[in-house]
């Protein structure tokens, strides 16, 4: 299939069929002054999109709210959520508008949102923009955990403009286009379940399972087998999240997508020393979405979702369902980390292996992903980087001799395809950032770069542990 211009992507969103209590009709407002900032040409790519058809001009008009894109009929869609554990009646898209979907080379469908792009009946006291620090973070992260082959929205573009907005300070407002197969939450379903209107939640799930997982159409209860997929899939996301050290950061039923991708990028940060109770939120006082929490909080929002889908699947089924978290996690988990440790086959010892691991790591305050390349050098006959690091005691001694007698010298390939050298770390954006609130995007260019090469050797600068003035920085909601 050949490649589009930007004014012939564009399809009615699927979504937009279903009646008007899924969303409402919203118009775009301008941003002043709009210029691109940065564009991805891997996410062109996936929808199809010729960039030498995408001006800087065009993207800046379409997606700064000055003129439509062809086709678009922008919606912002109704949700809710548990937010921090209590119950939020009403959310839905306050600052995106989802401007129509896009079937991509490889004939995947995507919807195309606009975040940033002004008020929406949602909006409650926001003022329906996003700053751009906190849109270059989203643009920086979604690109690197899509490299680390973890499922994901992703990032098309960023729009900067000249209008001001307040957040601790004044800042610029910024837009940015994303796409994803789907952007439906676990709230959406919430919200037609507290507001009692079974006869919507039924369609919702019907529109899932005919346009989402079509496999689950067949089954004799599909309901039940979107379900279960789903609770699959968000364990085996925290799972790689888990092992590549990504911590979400607000993990509200909200911000839980229904096909398993990671959705929302707000105060998120990946572990520098390995602090299995790290907190990246700075609103998150008693830290319920603690690094170590993530799986048992992502159990928590599956149970919301189980919750809300009483109306069609029995209790008992839900039950069997939420039980499959747990093991598929274990195993999800395990398989990673072994992969990361180069621990190829299986034996009894494996889980000790890494528990003993993690352990020293902790003791130690070493940085978590540094660690593993270190290991990478102890595999290949130099220990001293890893000794280094988690220090000399018998414990390590001990441990390391019993790893090294585990894994076979031919891990080397394996950990170096499965250790990412590259880290999206939280003080490498704020450099980015920086230098783009000045106007400069070079650095953001060559950090996206580096992103999307995690594995290789060829980025120095970026491979580094976090320096300690840069580490545990630890952010607002403010975005
Ligand atoms: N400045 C704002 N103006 C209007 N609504 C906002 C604003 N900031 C957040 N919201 C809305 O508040 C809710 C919670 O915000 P949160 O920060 O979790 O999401 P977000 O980053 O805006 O959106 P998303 O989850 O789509 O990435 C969302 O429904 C969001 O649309």
């Amino acid at each position: 299939m050949s490649r589009k211009g930007l004014d012939e992507l564009l399809l009615a969103s699927r979504f937009s069929q279903l009646p008007e209590s899924f969303y409402s009709p919203v118009s775009l407002q301008p941003l002043k002054n709009p210029h691109l900032v940065a564009f991805n040409t891997d996410a062109a790519d996936l929808i199809g999109l010729d960039p030498c058809q995408a001006s800087p001009e065009q993207l800046s008009d379409r997606f700064g709210g000055h003129q439509p894109l062809v086709g678009s009929n922008p919606i912002a869609s109704v949700y809710s959520g548990h937010q921090f554990g209590g119950y939020t009646p009403q959310l839905g898209d306050g600052r995106a508008a989802l401007l129509g979907d896009v079937t991509g080379c490889d004939g995947q469908r995507w919807e195309l949102q606009l975040k940033g792009s002004g008020k929406t009946p949602y909006s409650r006291h926001g003022d329906g923009r996003a700053a751009l620090r906190s849109v270059i973070r989203e643009y920086l992260c979604s690109e690197a955990l899509a490299t680390l082959g973890i499922p994901t929205s992703r990032a098309l573009c960023i729009i900067g403009s000249e209008t001001q907005i307040y957040r601790e300070s004044i800042e610029f407002a910024a837009s940015m286009v994303r796409i994803c197969p789907s952007h439906i939450r676990f709230g959406h379903f919430e919200y037609f379940y507290y507001t009692r209107r079974p006869e919507q939640l039924k369609q919702l799930a019907d529109f899932v399972i005919e346009h989402h997982y079509p496999d689950c159409a067949k089954m004799d209860n599909p309901y039940l087998a979107m379900f279960s997929v789903v609770v699959e899939r968000t364990a085996r996301l925290i799972a790689q999240w888990q092992t590549v050290g990504f911590c979400h950061g607000v993990m509200n039923s909200d911000n839980m997508s229904i096909l398993g991708f990671t959705l929302d990028y707000g105060p998120f940060g990946f572990l520098d020393d390995y602090q299995p109770g790290y907190i990246c939120n700075r609103t998150d006082e008693h830290g319920r979405y603690a690094y170590q929490q993530q799986p048992s909080v992502a159990m928590w929002n599956c149970v919301c979702l189980a919750q809300s889908l009483t109306g069609l699947i029995k209790q008992a089924d839900l039950e069997v369902a939420l039980k499959r978290f747990q093991p598929v996690y274990a195993i999800a988990y395990t398989e990673q980390m072994k992969l990361r440790l180069g621990m190829a086959g299986k034996t009894d010892a494996d889980g000790k292996v890494i528990e003993e691991y993690l352990q020293l790591l902790e003791q130690a305050e070493c940085d978590y992903n540094a660690a593993f390349l270190a290991l990478e050098k102890a595999v290949s006959g130099d220990a001293e980087a890893i000794t280094l690091l988690l220090g000399s005691t018998s414990a390590v001694t001990q441990w390391l001799a019993v790893y090294l007698e585990r894994v076979e010298k031919d891990a080397l390939p394996l950990m170096a395809r499965n250790n990412p050298r590259v880290i999206m770390r939280s003080y490498l954006a704020q450099h980015v950032i920086e230098r783009a609130e000045q106007g400069n995007f070079d650095d953001l260019a060559q950090l996206q770069a580096a992103l999307r090469d995690p594995y290789s050797d060829n980025f120095d600068i970026y491979s580094q542990p976090t320096p300690e003035s840069g580490k545990n920085i630890s952010l607002s909601c403010s975005s």
